[in-house]
């Protein structure tokens, strides 16, 4: 399965056209405005927000409530559009009414696409760029997830995401039962967290860094339970799934570093305390006495929980201005701001589980090669006996 997305931030809408979606998948218009709702929410996120209802529209590949097949194309329109229509118009317009609407930016903010942006395509308006490397695009991402854990979920496969830390306040997660306790705990926390002692203090350290004129970031976590072992494989670099879920964890906007299970203190233990050793029973198969690796060995799950972390910088923009220079006079200048989210860890871990869903079920469609919901489930079926009996 792949997708493109297309859209500005300010734009019309956004849109994602998906291609290998097996037919004969229950979807509907709602199941999908469910994820766009949570990633909307979160402690800490900006005025635009207030202004945006994301619904999605399903303009093909959907009929009467069944996947064909062929490709699905979501689009979510954006709200704010009818404040930009001037400045972000399609139709082309006179010099004399670009100095009038364009509001030309010549000042890169410290942390954004801008600067690198404006020198790779170049723009002298940097407006150019900011529009598509905004965060905003998430939007699409989370309504291709949607469909793929409505996909994983017909497979038996859950997927939940939460927020673990935020400016270093970290969350107590050792006593989890199980993914549906965790989902809806973290549901009801304005952080998406499941530490209910730490959770206030998040928030305060949001409003403080707000306050502050300042900004925050974050680690979240995704797990995802129900995956057959051996999805993946060790025989090309380009085949590795820890591989492919590390690379779309780190294109969500923000993303600087990726974890599984013990992450980077598998640095400083034994390699007696980070191996997972090897069980087997009647019921179960085989099975590990413990996680420590996430779910992975050799570029292929284990058949234990995927564990992955991800962390993101604090939001770029900041009231608290940043030096940068204008790109036309070379002049030094503070960057300032109308408005920004000043923290949006916990929209995304919305992201993050959006966008592993969609790498496991691209992996599954790979590997058991189903074209039809039918054939697939029949498949998953197949190899999971064949790794109890193995
Ligand atoms: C859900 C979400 C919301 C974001 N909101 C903002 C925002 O309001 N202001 C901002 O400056 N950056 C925001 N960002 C981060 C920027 O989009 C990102 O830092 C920027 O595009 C540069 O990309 P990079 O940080 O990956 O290098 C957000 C990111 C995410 C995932
Ligand atoms: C619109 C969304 O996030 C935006 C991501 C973003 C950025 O620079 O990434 C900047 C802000 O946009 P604006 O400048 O319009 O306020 C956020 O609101 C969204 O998450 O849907």
């Amino acid at each position: 399965m792949r997708y493109l997305t297309a859209g500005e931030s300010h734009g019309p809408q956004l849109t994602t056209i998906l291609e290998g979606v097996p037919s004969g998948l229950a979807l509907t218009a709602e199941q999908v405005n469910v994820e766009l709702a949570r990633r909307q929410k979160g402690h800490g996120r900006g005025r635009r927000m207030q202004i945006e209802k994301d619904e999605v529209n399903i303009l093909s590949g959907v009929r009467h409530g069944y996947t064909l097949g062929s490709p699905i194309t979501l689009t979510v329109e954006n709200n704010d559009w009818k404040h930009w229509t001037g400045i972000m118009g399609i139709e082309p317009i006179s010099k004399e009414e670009q100095d009038e609407v364009k509001r030309k930016i010549t000042r890169p903010r410290p942390g954004h696409a801008d600067l690198n942006g404006a020198i790779k395509y170049g723009h002298r308006d940097m407006r150019n760029v900011l529009e598509r490397s905004s965060a905003r695009e998430t939007t699409v991402r989370v309504a291709a997830g949607a469909v793929a854990k409505e996909l994983l979920k017909e497979l038996g496969i859950k997927v939940a995401g939460h927020v673990v830390e935020i400016g270093g306040i970290k969350a107590e997660v050792n006593e989890i039962n199980s993914l549906e306790h965790l989902q809806e705990v973290t549901e009801a926390s304005p952080v998406r967290c499941y530490d209910s002692k730490v959770e206030q203090q998040m928030m305060d350290l949001i409003d403080t860094t707000k306050k502050n004129g300042d900004s925050i970031g974050g680690v979240v976590e995704v797990i995802v339970d129900g995956v057959p072992p051996g999805i993946g494989s060790y025989v090309h670099y380009d085949r590795k799934l820890d591989a492919k879920i590390a690379s779309s964890i780190m294109s969500i906007n923000a993303f600087k570093g990726v974890e599984f299970g013990i992450g980077f203190q598998a640095a400083s233990r034994p390699g007696s305390e980070v191996h997972d050793e090897i069980a087997w029973s009647e019921n179960r198969g085989y099975y590990r006495l413990t996680n420590n690796l996430g779910g992975f060995e050799g570029g292929m799950t284990t058949g234990m929980p995927i564990v992955v972390r991800g962390v993101m910088k604090p939001i770029p923009t900041l009231y608290k201005p940043l030096k940068s220079v204008d790109i036309d006079t070379k002049e030094v200048f503070e960057a300032s701001i109308e408005r920004s989210d000043s923290c949006a860890v916990p929209a995304a871990s919305v992201v993050a589980e959006a966008v592993v869903a969609w790498e496991i079920a691209t992996a599954l469609m790979e590997q058991l090669s189903g074209d039809s919901m039918e054939l697939l489930k029949e498949n998953i079926q197949r190899l999971r006996e064949h790794a109890q009996q193995f």
